[in-house]
C-alpha cells in the first residue's frame, strides 16, 4: 500500500481517463469499475460540461473522494482546475492509491493526454490508460455522431474502447459493432459491457499492457461547438408540460440530464436522463435530496441550439 503524503511518495499515483461523447456511459461505467476496486482508497474527479453537477451525484462510491469540476471542460478551459485539483488530492494524507477522471462528453481525449504529460506531475500522477466509452447503437446504425470529429477523435486517442449500451443487442451486432470500431482504431482493444471479459483486472491489464500511441492531431476549438443551458427551479413541474417542451427541442438536445421534481409527487426527487431520442425518468440518487429544486442540464450545438429559446419555454412551465 502506498504510504506518506504528496510530494514524498516512491511510486507515481496510477491515473485513469475515462473518456467518451455525450451519454455514452462513462458514468455508468465508472461506477461498474469503482465496485470492482472496493478495497482501495481511490479519488474520482469528475467533469460536468454544464454548470450543474450532476455526474458528482451520479458517482456512487462514498468512501472515496469524488471531486467536480463544472462549467467547462479540462480539457482546454478547466485545465488549471484539473492541475490545482491534482495537487490537492497529491498532497493528501495519505495519498489516493489511484485517481480516475471522467471527461466531459465533449472533452478531446489527445488534450487530456497533452495535458497529464506534464513532466513534473508524471513523476508524481502517471497516466496508466485512456478508455473511451463508445454507445454500440451509435455504431451500428451510423448515426449523425459518427461523422462528427470529436466523436472520432475521443475513439482515436484512447488506449482502449469499451462498447455500452450492448445489453440489448444480439451477438451478432455487438460483433458488426465491434469490427467497425476496430476498422476505425485497428490495433486498440475494443471490449463490450456486456463482455464476461470486462473485469477490472481485464481492463488495467490490457491498459499495462498498451503500446505508445501515435500523436492523432486534434482541432483546437471542436469544444466551441457545444452550447449548454443550465436551468433551476425551486417549485414542482408539471410533466405534461416539460414534455412538451422537450419534444419541441428534442431534435437539437444532444444531451439532457440532472434532477427533477414533478409536480405529482413533489417529495421524490427523480434523475431525468435523455441521450439522443431515448429518455430516462427514475429515481435520483438520495444524495440529490439535499438540494430541493429541480436542477438540469441541456447540451446541444452551437447554432442549433437555442438555449434562449429553450429557457422561455421551461420558464413557463406550469406547477
Ligand atoms: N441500457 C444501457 N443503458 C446505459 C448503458 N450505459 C449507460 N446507459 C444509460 O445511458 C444514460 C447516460 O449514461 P451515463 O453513464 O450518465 O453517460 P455519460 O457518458 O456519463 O454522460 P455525460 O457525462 O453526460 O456525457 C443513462 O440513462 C444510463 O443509464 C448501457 O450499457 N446500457
Amino acid at each position: 500500500m502506498r504510504q506518506g503524503s504528496g510530494l514524498e511518495q516512491a511510486a507515481a499515483v496510477p491515473v485513469y481517463v475515462v473518456g467518451g461523447f455525450l451519454g455514452a456511459g462513462k458514468t455508468t461505467l465508472l461506477n461498474r469499475l469503482l465496485k470492482t476496486q472496493k478495497r482501495r482508497r481511490l479519488a474520482i474527479l469528475v467533469n460536468d460540461f454544464g454548470a450543474i453537477d450532476i455526474d458528482g451525484l451520479l458517482v456512487e462510491r462514498r468512501d472515496s473522494d469524488v471531486l467536480t469540476l463544472k462549467n467547462g471542460c479540462i480539457c482546454c478551459s478547466l485545465q488549471s482546475d484539473l492541475f490545482s485539483t491534482l495537487k490537492m488530492l497529491l498532497s493528501r494524507s495519505p495519498v489516493p492509491e489511484a485517481i480516475f477522471i471522467e471527461c466531459s462528453g465533449v472533452s478531446k481525449l489527445q488534450e487530456m493526454r497533452r495535458a497529464l504529460a506534464d513532466p513534473i506531475l508524471w513523476q508524481y500522477a502517471a497516466l496508466e490508460g485512456v478508455i473511451c466509452v463508445v454507445n454500440a447503437l451509435d455504431v451500428i446504425t451510423q448515426s449523425g455522431i459518427t461523422r462528427d470529429f470529436l466523436w472520432k477523435e475521443q475513439i482515436l486517442s484512447s488506449d482502449m474502447t469499451v462498447l455500452s449500451h450492448t445489453d440489448n443487442l444480439g451477438k451478432d451486432a455487438i460483433q458488426e459493432a465491434e469490427a467497425k470500431l476496430q476498422a476505425l482504431h485497428g490495433g486498440v482493444p475494443v471490449l463490450s459491457c456486456a463482455n464476461s471479459l470486462l473485469t477490472h483486472e481485464a481492463l488495467f491489464r490490457l491498459l499495462e499492457g498498451k503500446t505508445e500511441k501515435s500523436f492523432f492531431r486534434a482541432e483546437d476549438d471542436v469544444n466551441d461547438d457545444f452550447i449548454s443551458l443550465a436551468w433551476r427551479r425551486n417549485s414542482p413541474v408539471n410533466l405534461t408540460g416539460f414534455r412538451t417542451v422537450i419534444d419541441r427541442h428534442a431534435a437539437v438536445l444532444l444531451r439532457a440530464k440532472g434532477i427533477l421534481y414533478l409536480a405529482t409527487a413533489p417529495q421524490r426527487a427523480l434523475l431525468l436522463q435523455m441521450t439522443g431520442a431515448r429518455i430516462t425518468i427514475g429515481l435520483a440518487p438520495e444524495k440529490a435530496l439535499s438540494d430541493p429544486d429541480t436542477r438540469l442540464v441541456f447540451i446541444g450545438r452551437q447554432g442549433m441550439l437555442d438555449t434562449h429559446a429553450l429557457k422561455d419555454d421551461l420558464d413557463t412551465i406550469s406547477a
